[in-house]
């Protein structure tokens, strides 16, 4: 009764005006905050299956935050097996001690009487014939030495597979993109030759033209952010993303075609087989962790200087591709479909014949390899393996790359 009376007394004493504002304030906040979650639902509809709920920002403490999550993230997905916790943790610990094992691995299978060293100078040799094809064959916009040489305003800096090579010959077709044809591999093998090596090895542009360079190992090389960040903190990075698992046989074929006795891809991938061991510290599987690269990179540059292309959809759809990379580089969008057309003896998008030259325009024999037939049980535990890195990549970047969709496929066509 008391309470009835005093309430009589307010709502008597407060006008239904100021009343009727207050809800309606409350309605619109409420109204706001529903909205912002839909469209986060929206645009990570897989975010309930992740460990990390938020979008990455760059402060340093919730890169410190995400790491934590990094390591739990094995622990909060039901479908990891124990073997596999014990593995995806162990990658980011024994990174140093993995990067040494990799060259290690890589000097005994090729040469066990050759140094590091040596091997690097026969690797970048190979690199150099097997470059030398490509660029020849296709370099379609005219070399000339008017400008001046300027350190790169853009770099595709990975991943190695990714499908990097078709992307910088597409790139230079622009009139307004000047691009070494090598790899300078300047941020992680060269970097004691210093900024004016570097410059030196770029070709000359003119006014408004951008000078472009990729080395897709820079994208796992530890020290290459703060390099580049200290060059060109400005500089813009473009990454090209494939499929980790296909992307890891692809990086085995290109192994297999120069050493053919290496191990079976089966063998290198775990570390112990029956136990469903996975071999993260093997490169050829620890560079598809693109998340656990992806957030070094991250404490460098904010993600409205990096571009992710997709390696599937720049094969099946090159000129699409091409038109968000010309506008990341706030270029004029010239390279269009015009300039493709698909070549059905080499199985992939070619670039049409220049009018001012007679060379071939498919990539090089190193590009489109056939792939060794795989164990499907090796793919699908793999595909198991990246499954949580893959999710948290799709949230550190805002894409979903549907890598798991193909997963699927694979799955259904193999059991029809
Ligand atoms: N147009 C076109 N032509 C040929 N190949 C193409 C093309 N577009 C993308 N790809 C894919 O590129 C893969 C090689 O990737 P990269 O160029 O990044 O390799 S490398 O890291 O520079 O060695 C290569 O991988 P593999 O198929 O495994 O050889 C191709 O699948």
């Amino acid at each position: 009764m008391a309470f009835w009376s005093s309430t009589s007394v307010f709502t008597s004493k407060v006008p239904r005006k100021i009343l009727f504002m207050f809800t309606l304030s409350l309605s619109v906040t409420y109204l706001f905050y529903s909205l912002m979650s839909c469209y986060n639902s929206l645009q990570f509809p897989l975010q309930e299956n992740y460990v990390y709920q938020g979008r990455l920002v760059t402060e340093e403490t919730t890169f410190v935050t995400l790491r934590e999550k990094l390591y739990s993230a094995t622990q909060g997905f039901t479908e990891f097996t124990e073997a596999e916790k014990t593995t995806a943790v162990s990658t980011v610990k024994d990174h140093a001690e993995a990067e040494q094992r990799t060259v290690e691995w890589i000097r005994t299978q090729t040469s066990p009487t050759k140094s590091a060293a040596a091997y690097h100078t026969v690797a970048l040799e190979r690199e150099r014939q097997e470059f030398s094809t490509t660029d020849s064959e296709l370099r379609v916009n005219s070399t000339s030495d008017y400008g001046e040489k300027k350190l790169p305003q853009a770099i595709i800096i990975g991943v190695k597979k990714g499908g990097t090579r078709a992307l910088l010959e597409a790139l230079r077709v622009h009139p307004d993109v000047r691009a070494v044809g090598n790899e300078p591999h300047f941020f992680d093998r060269n970097y004691e030759k210093g900024l004016d090596w570097y410059r030196d090895l770029m070709p000359s542009t003119l006014e408004g033209q951008i000078t472009m360079e990729k080395t897709p190992s820079y994208f796992v090389t530890n020290h290459a952010p703060k390099r580049i960040h200290s060059m060109a903190r400005d500089i813009k990075l473009i990454i090209v993303v494939r499929n980790p698992v296909t992307r890891a046989i692809s990086d085995y074929t290109q192994t297999l075609s120069k050493k053919p006795e290496i191990p079976t891809f089966e063998v290198l991938a775990f570390k112990n087989r029956t136990l469903g061991l996975i071999d993260a510290s093997w490169s050829a599987l620890r560079i598809g962790i693109y998340a656990l690269h992806l957030e070094t990179w991250m404490q460098y540059f904010p993600l409205s200087q990096m571009h992710f292309v997709s390696g599937e959809r720049l094969i099946v759809d090159p000129a699409g591709e091409m038109a968000k990379v010309q506008d990341f580089l706030g270029l004029k969008r010239i390279v269009t479909d015009k300039h493709f057309y698909f070549n059905k003896t080499k199985g992939f998008p070619c670039l049409k014949k220049p009018e001012d030259s007679s060379t071939p325009r498919c990539l090089g024999k190193s590009k489109g390899r056939t792939h060794p037939k795989i164990d499907p049980d090796v793919i699908r535990r793999l595909h198991k393996f990246y499954k949580p890195f893959n999710m948290m990549f799709y949230q550190m970047t805002g894409q979903n790359f549907e890598w798991e969709l193909e997963e699927d496929s694979e799955s259904r066509s193999s059991q029809d």
